[in-house]
């Protein structure tokens, strides 16, 4: 059966409800479809290589050729019910009852001996942090820091603790343009990174395997890191056009005295687990072999001690400091939003996209 003007006009209004982000590849297909059923074949000039946002909509319109404006509107009705069917967070929780129930599966929350685990979960992008993981990773702290665990994990599953900022998070522009995006941008890295400035209990990273941007910088602001000694921290923002997040712009100076950071944080030096455990960014190194035993052992074991003793405790020692680490991340953020609007920025970005370029 057709779809009447009337099924479209709904799907159109449905696809804003969409309580998940789904993905860069399907809204470029829910464009096209949209302007075929809309304007028919596609009739407007080729956009610049490097403006490549509009040039992946136009490419992703053009490809759909002479498709009749009908069936384009039954493509667009078919896809957005598809998506509606299987649209929720992509928070996955569990065993806890009272938690949001999954939809997808990019973000896994477990509660078990007094402790909550966050674990990233997109192995097959090295654990990459789309912009609705940032949304729920927000939202897995906020309840972590409410329940009734004693310590906090964030850990990923794979080979990779995680690649930092999914870079096709720059692909999404909204219809403000990319000033607009940058601003959103902007604020979502300062709300993100002000939840682990704030997080009231100790917050533990496992870190399972190579880190890459944001998940090396916030390292700052954990009370505990345990590698494995296959773990690699790598912060190529100079590479990429970007400046440090996550307060890394004060807190690696002072973890690692200031030419340690400078090689991190402006040359992008990748350092090994070891190399990163000398410089204190890192508690402990293990071996790869015993890592994922060994580290469960000994938080179980501190996950015993009284819970609001170590929380206060972690409290003394971090809240001397809260106020001034707030003023450096909105400042970074603000750096970060003119760095991202930047050719040198676009460029790394395109590069990558086009697969012409890795870290
Ligand atoms: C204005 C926009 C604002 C957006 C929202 C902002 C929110 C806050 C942002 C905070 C700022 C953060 C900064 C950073 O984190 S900078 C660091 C960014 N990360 C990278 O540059 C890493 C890029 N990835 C790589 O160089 C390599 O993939 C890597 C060395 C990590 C692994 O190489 P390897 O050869 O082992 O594996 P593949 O390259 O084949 O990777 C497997 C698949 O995973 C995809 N992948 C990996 N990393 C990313 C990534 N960061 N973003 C997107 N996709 C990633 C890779 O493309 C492969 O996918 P396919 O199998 O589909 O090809």
């Amino acid at each position: 059966m057709r779809a009447s003007q009337e099924d479209f006009e709904n799907a159109t209004n449905q696809v804003k409800l969409l309580k998940k982000d789904p993905g860069n590849e399907v809204k470029l297909k829910l464009y096209a479809l949209y302007k075929q059923a809309t304007e028919g074949p596609c009739n407007v000039p080729k956009p610049g290589v490097l403006d490549f946002i509009n040039k992946a909509k136009w490419d992703a319109w053009n490809a759909l050729g002479s498709l009749p404006k009908e069936t384009a509107r039954h493509n667009y009705v078919d896809l957005v019910s598809s998506l509606s069917a299987s649209s929720e967070s992509s928070i996955q929780v569990t065993p806890a009852a009272d938690r949001k129930q999954p939809g997808s599966d990019a973000l896994v929350v477990t509660s078990q001996d007094g402790i909550t685990t966050i674990t990233l979960n997109r192995p097959d992008k090295k654990n990459a942090l789309t912009t609705q993981m940032y949304h729920d990773i927000m939202l897995a702290l906020e309840a972590a820091s409410k329940d009734d665990s004693a310590i906090t994990v964030l850990t990923g599953n794979g080979d990779y603790y995680c690649s930092g900022n999914d870079l096709t998070n720059f692909t999404d522009i909204p219809p403000g343009g990319v000033e607009e995006k940058a601003r959103s941008g902007a604020v979502l890295l300062r709300d993100f990174v002000d939840r682990f400035i704030d997080f009231p209990k100790p917050l533990v990273a496992v870190v399972n395997g190579p880190a890459v941007g944001i998940s090396v910088t916030i390292l700052g602001l954990f009370d505990i890191v345990y590698a494995t000694d296959r773990a690699t921290f790598h912060t190529p923002f100079s590479h990429l056009g970007q400046s440090p997040e996550g307060c890394s712009s004060y807190t690696f100076p002072k973890i690692m005295g200031p030419s340690k950071a400078t090689e991190m944080l402006v040359f992008g030096k990748k350092l090994t687990a070891r190399e990163a455990c000398t410089q204190g960014l890192v508690t402990e190194v293990f071996p790869d072999s015993t890592f994922q035993k060994e580290v469960w052992v000994r938080l179980k074991a501190y996950s015993k001690l009284p819970p609001n003793a170590m929380r206060i405790s972690k409290q003394v020692i971090r809240n001397t400091e809260k106020e001034k680490l707030h003023a450096i991340n909105a400042e970074e953020s603000n750096i970060l939003r003119e760095r991202w609007l930047s050719d040198e920025c676009m460029n790394a970005v395109v590069s990558f996209l086009s697969k012409k370029a890795k870290l």
